[in-house]
């Protein structure tokens, strides 16, 4: 059972495994910056960062540094704050280097009256997760007075087999209640308000379902390429990177009933719910259900932009696929017959996150010339870069009859454009031990075994890969997809 503090401004030690690295530089510095800054948390907090660099306890604190004027586009006086943080070098396999962490955090608890609680958030490649998590038990890491917690960054495994392995080493160590694997979209403003859209409007929880609900499609595009993860991304690609975890969780959200009660274990057992009634599709059904595609060359903004084969740490005969688009079946009362249309991919024309939820059509076009339809009802839930909703209605408008009109609940509808980071909500939920946006065993157990068919599939070759030329919108395979059931993609930028 998770206990939620009721503590306003909970105190803890954060260590994090991989300080010298991307995630903890772009994101988790940042995060920890707004947490204190916006006291949220306690003002007697320490930061203590691992990574093999032989760095001392200042430049660490420089490089924190940097990463907040960065990340704030300030630059305001941080000595006071990264004085909060220490850096302790050690190669995380080697076990006796954990009794001298143990001892720095000892100290440190000591000059920070942080009461023994302890986060252990593992910002490093997956195939440290076990070992950390066994040495942090095994070397008396997590028997403190307090709390320990452990942050699991994605990706949780490559397939079932290996996400079960890599579960079982963490649960050695670590109860499940004490495990918190992040899947950062939990963390976002909007991703979080699709339950409050749904449970909290008279208007929407009747209409949501098959009687009056025509397809939802969930579109997660970026104009980034793959970057300099290469090396990781040949062995993901967009299927394990977003489709397991981000695109599927929020199809959870979208699909669940209600909870009894907004707890963590009523909400978490919902959503598994939904994982469980999704239509397994096998491995001869894939190309019927979904498309893989990888960007070409192209254009984007009047910049030329090279094709996934020649990034850098790639193949140049890569296979992998860097979009997808997929229709998905709930096999229950609520959802049977609707579609749940997604795509997510990198090099494409926007970056945008939304939901759109397309209702059924009237039963009878009043207004309309006979041969014209009538524009659908959509509820829009814009998750980035724009956060709000949109409603498309009809009204009469113009002296005309009837004309399609946009209801915008945007941005500044909302409670300014700051809303907090993903990663500044996770860790605050983490440390006040509410692990609801984070994802159960379960959950994550169930999305393995629906995508490991798919990805079975294209590694025999059961599915061609398309093209599709950076900057477009993927390939022209996924309209086909839609088109099948007299549905098209809503435009989303
Ligand atoms: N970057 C991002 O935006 C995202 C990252 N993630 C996940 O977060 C995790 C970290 O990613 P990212 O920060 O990009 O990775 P980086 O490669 O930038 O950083 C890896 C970190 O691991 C440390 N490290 C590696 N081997 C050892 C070792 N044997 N002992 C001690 N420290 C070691 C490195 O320290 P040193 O070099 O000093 O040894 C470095 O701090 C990954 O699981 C990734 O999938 C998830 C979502 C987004
Ligand atoms: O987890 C990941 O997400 C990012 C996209 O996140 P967003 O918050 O910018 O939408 C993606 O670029 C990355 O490949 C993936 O690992």
């Amino acid at each position: 059972m998770n206990v939620i503090t009721q503590e306003k401004h909970p105190k803890a030690i954060i260590v994090i495994f991989g300080a010298t690295g991307d995630l903890a530089k772009r994101k988790l510095f940042p995060s920890i910056y707004r947490l204190v800054e916006n006291n949220k948390i306690s003002q007697e907090f320490a930061v203590v960062g691992v990574g093999r660099r032989p760095w001392s306890n200042d430049e660490f604190r420089n490089n924190v540094s940097d990463s907040i004027q960065t990340a704030m586009k300030e630059s305001k006086e941080l000595d006071d704050f990264t004085s909060h943080f220490y850096y302790h070098p050690f190669d995380v396999t080697n076990p006796t280097s954990y009794l001298e962490l143990n001892n720095l955090l000892n100290n440190l608890d000591g000059t920070y009256e942080t009461e023994g609680n302890r986060v252990f958030f593992l910002a490093m490649a997956p195939e440290f997760f076990g070992t950390i998590a066994q040495n942090l038990k095994k070397q008396g890491l997590t028997a403190t007075n307090g709390w320990s917690r452990i942050v699991i960054e994605k990706p949780f495994g490559h397939d079932l087999p290996s996400a079960q392995k890599l579960n079982q080493e963490i649960r050695e160590a670590f109860n499940e209640d004490q495990i918190y694997r992040i899947d950062h979209y939990l963390g976002k403003e909007m991703v979080q308000n699709i339950e409050v859209i749904r449970f909290s409007n008279a208007l929407f929880e009747p209409l949501w379902n098959n009687r009056y609900i025509s397809n939802i499609q969930i579109t997660s595009s970026e104009t980034l390429g793959v970057e300099d993860r290469g090396r990781y991304y040949e062995n993901s690609g967009a299927l394990r990177d977003m489709v397991q975890n981000h695109m599927l969780q929020m199809v959870a959200l979208l699909a669940m009933e209600p909870p009894i009660k907004l707890n963590t274990n009523e909400i978490r057992s919902e959503k598994v719910k939904v994982l469980r009634a999704l239509r397994a599709v096998s491995e001869d059904e894939v190309k019927d259900y979904f498309i893989r595609g990888q960007y070409s060359n192209g254009e984007l903004d009047g910049k030329q932009l090279i094709a996934y084969r020649d990034e850098n740490n790639v193949d140049d005969d890569s296979q992998t696929e860097t979009y997808v688009a997929g229709k998905l079946l709930i096999d229950n009362f609520r959802w049977a017959g609707v579609p749940f249309y997604i795509r997510t991919g990198k090099r494409m024309a926007a970056k945008s996150t939304k939901i759109v939820v397309q209702f059924k059509d009237i039963p009878m076009n009043l207004y309309y010339k006979k041969g014209e339809t009538v524009p659908p009802n959509l509820l829009i839930i814009n998750i980035q870069p724009d956060e709000g909703i949109t409603l498309h209605l009809n009204v009469k408008k113009d002296g005309g009859n009837s004309k399609p009109v946009k209801l915008d609940l945007s941005n500044n509808f909302f409670d300014g454009i700051n809303t907090p980071e993903a990663y500044e909500k996770l860790l605050y939920d983490c440390m006040r031990g509410d692990a609801t946006n984070f994802t159960h065993w379960d959950e994550v157990a169930l999305s393995w075994s629906f995508v490991d068919p798919i990805s079975e599939a294209w590694k025999k070759g059961k599915a061609e890969l398309t093209t599709y030329p950076s900057g477009s919108m993927g390939p022209k395979e996924a309209d086909e997809l839609l088109k099948d059931d007299d549905n098209e993609w809503l435009p989303v930028n």
